[in-house]
Formats: C-alpha cells, structure tokens, sequence
C-alpha cells in the first residue's frame, strides 16, 4: 500500500496523530532484559506490540542499531510490525545524503532490505542526492526542513535569495519540496516541535503535506502549540513523534505497559486539540 494512503487511514481510522520513535539504548533496558542477545529486538517488539494501537506509525532510528551491530533486529523489527500490525506504516529515520549512485543503494537499503514504508532524507546535496528515493512512489521521502535542534537555525533559519525571492533556507526546502519534488505525492517534511512558529510557516507554504514533527516528550516541545500550528482542516497532516519518553517511561519488567500508558497519554493530549 502507497505510504500516504497508509498514513491517512492510520490518522482516522486509528484516530491517532502519534508517532512512537523506536531508539533502543541498551544502557536503559530493564534488568531482564540486559545481555541478552536479542534484547534490542525484545524490547522494541514489547513497546510496539502495547503501543500499535495508539499510533499513526513508528519510526525506528537506524544508529541505534547500527551503532550495536544490529541491523539484523531492525530487519526483525521491521518484519514484526508490518506482520503483526500490517496497517502501520514504519518510517526508517536514516537521515540519508549522498551522490545519486550512492543513494541508490541507500534507497534499496531501506525500501529492499528493511522493507521501510518511509525515509527520512537530508535534501542539502539536492534533487539528484533524491531522486533515488522518489523513484519509489509508493514509498513516503520524508526530508529534513526545519530540525528540532538548536543548532538547526545554523543553516536552516539564513536568509537566502533563491528563484522565489528571498527567504529563510528551511522556507526554500518547504517550497522546492511543495512544488518541485512531490510530483509522486509521496513527499513529507521533518519540523521540529521545538519551533512551532515555523510549523505554522511550513504548513502555509506547503497545504496539506504530512509532516514529522519530533521534538515533543524529551526535547520539550509543547503539544498544543504543534497542534495549533500544524494540523490540517481536517484534524491530520501531522505525524507528532515521542521516542525516549515512551521508551523509558519504565525501567522494571512492566516497561511496556509503562510506555503504553505515556503513548495513551500523549495520543490523547494530541486529540484535545484536533
Ligand atoms: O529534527 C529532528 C529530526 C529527527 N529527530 C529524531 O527524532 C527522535 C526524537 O527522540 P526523542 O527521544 O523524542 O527526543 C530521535 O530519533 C531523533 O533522531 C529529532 O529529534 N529531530
């Protein structure tokens, strides 16, 4: 199924805006679960399987596994939500930029091998660094626009003078994507809900178009002024994601009730202002 058509029935069907990020750091597992060869893979199944029914997607982030030699779990991982929850769809947050040719094997990497619905792309190096991904239009490329991290405003927040007149460089990403890049309608945007103000912004420059917004639980960032600012007439177009305070809501053996209860909190905090 095309990743946007996915999305959609998640948000209604699902009545969910909820995105619970799967960023697995063995320093915080419960004790049981500690030396256990497969513990990235237990605890993420754990924390999905009490938490599906809450979320639009997931969106496992590859360095947590990568950085523990277990991209074979993320493989599992990904095998497991799409068999036992076969309507959410599951974003691979890789952040990926590179040459075209190079790309193109990221693109396998995440729609062949890890069978991702969705990715998360640095569009710096430009549409050829993208393409690679958009050649699959059933698949969502989601590209980094305005970032939850201080240090985003670095280069995100400059005035450039682009084709369309001057603006802020995070403004430019939001229009080329808007107007030039999303001919497969398969193309979100990543807005920090640390910056609600340009939320609001990107979704006056970019209508409809789903966004990723992290930056809410750990990070700080207000629910209802993301919600204010960014869903769409419809109650939608938001994708609000919560990693390490779903995670580590528990540190005991009842780790996933505990994350079910802040993922049930966090939805319902998020549905107060659609
Ligand atoms: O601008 C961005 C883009 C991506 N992220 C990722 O989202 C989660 C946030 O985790 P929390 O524990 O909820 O803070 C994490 O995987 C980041 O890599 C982001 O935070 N900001």
């Amino acid at each position: 199924m095309h990743f946007m058509t996915a999305l959609e029935a998640a948000w209604h069907q699902r009545n969910s805006l909820l995105c619970v990020g799967l960023d697995p750091d063995p320093a915080k597992f419960p004790a049981h679960l500690q030396g256990r060869p497969d513990a990235i893979l237990e605890f993420c199944k754990a924390v999905v399987d009490a938490t599906a029914d809450l979320v639009c997607c997931f969106k496992p982030q590859i360095a947590y596994f990568a950085a523990q030699r277990a991209e074979d779990q993320l493989e599992a991982l990904i095998e497991h939500i799409h068999l036992a929850h076969p309507d959410t769809p599951v974003i691979l947050d890789a952040k990926r930029g590179d040459i075209g040719s190079t790309a193109e094997q990221y693109a396998i990497e995440a729609f062949e091998r890890f069978k991702a619905d969705a990715i998360t792309v640095n569009p710096y190096m430009g549409r050829d660094s993208v393409d690679p991904y958009l050649a699959y239009p059933e698949k969502g490329v989601i590209l980094l626009c305005r970032t939850s991290n201080q240090g985003g405003s670095d280069l995100q927040f400059l005035d450039v003078d682009t084709p369309r007149g001057r603006m802020k460089l995070y403004e430019h990403v939001a229009r080329t994507v808007a107007e030039d890049w999303n001919a497969s309608g398969n193309c979100g945007l990543v807005v920090g809900a640390t910056f609600p103000g340009e939320i609001a912004r990107v979704r006056e420059l970019t209508g409809d178009m789903p966004l990723l917004v992290p930056g809410i639980g750990a990070q700080g960032g207000d629910i209802v002024a993301t919600m204010a600012a960014g869903r769409t007439a419809k109650g939608a177009g938001l994708m609000i994601n919560s990693s390490r305070a779903v995670l580590y809501a528990g540190r005991d053996e009842d780790f996933a009730e505990a994350a079910r209860k802040v993922a049930l909190d966090t939805r319902d905090a998020i549905n107060a202002h659609r």
